[in-house]
C-alpha cells in the first residue's frame, strides 16, 4: 500500500516541494473524507496514489495546461482528474462539477484543505454550465455518445496549446465500439506508455478536438 507520493514523483520528476507536499497530503485527507462520504470505493483508497491520482496526472502526460487556461471537470466525484491536476498546473484555472451535492462538498473541502486557489467546485449537472473552457476532462462519468452534447458547446475557440482544445478523457476497456457508436473524431493515446503498473494496461487517454 502505498500511501505517500512516492508513485507520482516517480513520473513526474520536476515537482516542487509544495506540490509534493500537497500530494503527501491527499492520503489523509481522503481517508478522512472518504470514511464519511463515499467518493472513492472504501478498497480503493489503499490504491489511491496509483489507481486515481496517478491514472488522473495521465492526462499531463499527453496535454501541458498553460497558465490561464480554463478547465472544466465533468463529473469529479471526489475530484478526479480535477484535483491531482490543479495541483500539477497550479497557474490553470479547474472548475470542478458534479450533480451530487455531498461530492462537491468533499472535493471543496480537500481543495480548501491544500489551499489550491486555482480550484472552484459546483454542484452543478454537466448540462448546467454556463462558461466557456479550453478543455474538458473527465473520467468514469458516461459513454461518449451521451458525454458529448453535454459540453460541445463549452469550448473557446482560440487555443494557444500546442493542441487544439478539446475533451481529454480517462477511459479503459474496448473503446473502438463507443468511439464508433460515437461518430466523433478521437485520439487515443495509452496510458500505457508512460506508466509500468500493470492498471495502466488497459487505460487510455482519449482526445477529441472540439
Ligand atoms: C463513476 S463517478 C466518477 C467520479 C470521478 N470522475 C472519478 O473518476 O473518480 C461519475 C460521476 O459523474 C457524476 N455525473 C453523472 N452525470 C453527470 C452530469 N450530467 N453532470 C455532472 N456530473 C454528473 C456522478 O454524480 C458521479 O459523481
Amino acid at each position: 500500500m502505498e500511501i505517500s507520493s512516492a508513485l507520482i514523483q516517480k513520473y513526474f520528476k520536476d515537482l516542487s516541494e509544495d506540490q509534493i507536499a500537497k500530494f503527501d497530503q491527499l492520503f489523509d485527507l481522503y481517508s478522512f473524507w472518504n470514511a464519511q462520504i463515499n467518493v472513492i470505493s472504501r478498497k480503493d483508497i489503499e490504491e489511491l496514489y496509483e489507481r486515481h491520482i496517478l491514472h488522473s496526472l495521465g492526462i499531463a502526460k499527453f496535454c501541458t495546461f498553460k497558465a490561464g487556461e480554463k478547465v472544466l471537470d465533468v463529473g469529479t466525484g471526489g475530484g478526479f482528474p480535477g484535483i491531482p491536476l490543479a495541483i500539477l498546473f497550479p497557474e490553470t484555472e479547474f472548475h470542478l462539477v458534479d450533480s451530487i451535492g455531498k461530492k462537491i462538498k468533499v472535493v471543496t473541502e480537500v481543495a480548501a484543505a491544500l489551499g489550491l486557489k486555482n480550484v472552484k467546485a459546483s454542484h452543478l449537472r454537466a448540462e448546467q454550465v454556463n462558461d466557456k473552457y479550453d478543455f474538458v476532462v473527465s473520467r468514469a462519468v458516461t459513454r461518449l455518445i451521451d458525454f458529448y452534447p453535454w459540453i460541445k458547446d463549452k469550448f473557446n475557440k482560440n487555443s494557444k496549446n500546442a493542441i487544439a482544445n478539446g475533451i481529454l478523457y480517462l477511459k479503459g476497456g474496448e473503446l473502438a465500439e463507443e468511439i464508433s457508436e460515437s461518430r466523433l473524431k478521437a485520439e487515443l493515446y495509452p496510458l500505457s506508455a508512460y506508466f509500468e503498473e500493470d492498471f495502466f494496461e488497459t487505460k487510455f487517454v482519449v482526445y477529441i478536438p472540439c
